[in-house]
């Protein structure tokens, strides 16, 4: 049997400012932002846990080392059959520089293949088509792609594959200029021999740099540009295509579609892990997660696509639809919450409304021509919205108290 190991690439605080203002509770990096009850990168692990002759997962990056611990242990317990460690890298050294520097931790136990997970995607994870596909060719990397709107592909890696037996002939990171909708998903399958194709890239570096004085050598190694790129041109890059669901989770904000898609996915493999309709429950309408130390009242009505968190209370006659409710955040009777994420610990008065607009790809950018862009509304960590408020497309930073209604606004 084939041994198998697995990267997750976490990257490290300086990269969280795009997730701002959930970032800013520095206890919870990115990766272990809940969406669908469970930390981001969780949901890589349960994907991961179903690949026989998986042995290990190592997350590499660059936070803190504690920042980990708990997270590792409790998934320790979860998934027993793999060993999970995090590699801290002394700086960021980008996508392959890490991999790079722990090449020795990842290829000891020899394992043949390496799967190379970003962390901040959301997807049905087809990791074992992508096994069965990688068998069927000559080449050393599976990358999973998928095709995206022609208007945004250019914001990811763009692939053009050979119809007949999807071999990669190009692939371009973040184009300047259309070149295909078919984009990669940050989802890699390597044969080991991948160690020496990062040898040479690391080795065409020194040689640039040795060749020009003005630039200064470093162990940074980017997968995409210094080693997909040449991989493709030496007809050794594969792509596997799935139709299923992926996304990025870049900013705050695509959380709330990501959580979407994974609470329907459970509805298809994990329906236990919904609220369901009781006569003497809430009013449930699609899919809701509840954590089982949240109190939701009877008589509120929560959904779709709601994820609430440990501790949170709701309050009577409250309506959630679309939205994530963190840990002990308490919605007072009659408020209304739509497209939002609620922070650790907010209060949400009664009578209020809270909410925000729907977002179909990624809005990178918050604000256009010094106006706030519609988008989820966020509040992050201890914000207090006073009774019969109206919160409406905001960001709202740690601590603040809202005495009054605002609409389309960044609140510091
Ligand atoms: N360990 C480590 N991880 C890193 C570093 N820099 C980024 N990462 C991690 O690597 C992943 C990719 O992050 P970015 O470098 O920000 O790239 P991107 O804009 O997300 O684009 C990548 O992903 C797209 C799919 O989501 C791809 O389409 C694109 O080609 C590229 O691979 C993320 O999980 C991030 O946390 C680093 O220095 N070290």
């Amino acid at each position: 049997m084939n041994v198998y190991k697995a990267i997750i690439l976490v990257g490290g605080p300086s990269r969280g400012t795009r997730f701002r203002p959930l970032s800013l509770n520095l206890n919870v990096p990115k990766p272990l932002f809940p969406v669908a009850g469970h930390p981001i990168i969780w949901h890589h692990l349960e994907a991961l846990s179903k690949i026989k002759g998986l042995k290990e997962v190592l997350l590499i990056g660059f936070f803190e080392d504690s920042i980990f611990h708990r997270f590792i242990d409790d998934a320790a317990r979860e998934f027993p059959k793999i060993n999970i460690r995090y590699l801290r890298e002394y700086q960021s050294l980008g996508t392959a520089g890490g991999l790079y520097h722990f090449r020795d931790e990842i290829q000891r136990g020899d394992p043949q293949q390496i799967f190379v997970l970003n962390a901040d995607v959301a997807c049905s994870f087809p990791l074992k088509e992508m096994m069965k596909f990688h068998n069927t060719h000559r080449g050393l990397c599976t990358i999973l792609g998928t095709k995206v709107a022609r208007e945004v592909a250019n914001k990811y890696g763009c692939l053009v594959a050979k119809p007949e037996s999807n071999e990669v002939l190009h692939y371009v990171e973040k184009p300047e200029s259309f070149i295909s909708d078919l984009i990669s998903c940050g989802i890699y399958l390597f044969d080991c021999a991948i160690f020496n194709e990062m040898k040479k890239a690391m080795q065409n570096k020194k040689n640039q740099v040795d060749q020009d004085q003005f630039m200064d050598h470093d162990d940074q190694l980017r997968l995409e540009q210094d080693l997909l790129r040449p991989l493709a041109e030496s007809m050794k890059l594969f792509v596997y295509v799935t139709n299923d669901f992926w996304r990025q989770i870049k900013t705050a904000g695509s959380a709330v579609p990501a959580n979407a898609l994974y609470l329907e996915q459970y509805l298809e493999t994990n329906p236990e892990r919904l609220l369901k309709k009781e006569s003497d429950g809430p009013t449930i309408v699609g899919c809701v997660y509840k954590h089982p130390t949240a109190f939701v009242d009877p008589s509120a009505k929560i959904g779709p696509n709601v994820s609430i968190g440990p501790r949170a209370v709701i309050g009577k006659g409250v309506r959630i639809k679309d939205s994530i409710i963190l840990d002990n955040a308490e919605i007072k009777a009659n408020s209304c919450i739509i497209n939002s994420i609620i922070g650790w610990d907010s209060k949400i008065g009664t009578w209020a409304r809270v909410e925000g607009t729907s977002i179909t790809n990624d809005q990178i950018v918050i604000t256009q021509n010094g106006v706030k862009v519609p988008s989820i509304t966020i509040l992050a960590k201890e914000v207090i919205v006073r009774d019969e408020i109206i919160i409406r497309n905001c960001i709202v930073l740690p601590h603040k108290e809202l005495k009054t209604s605002c609409h389309n606004e960044i609140l510091m």
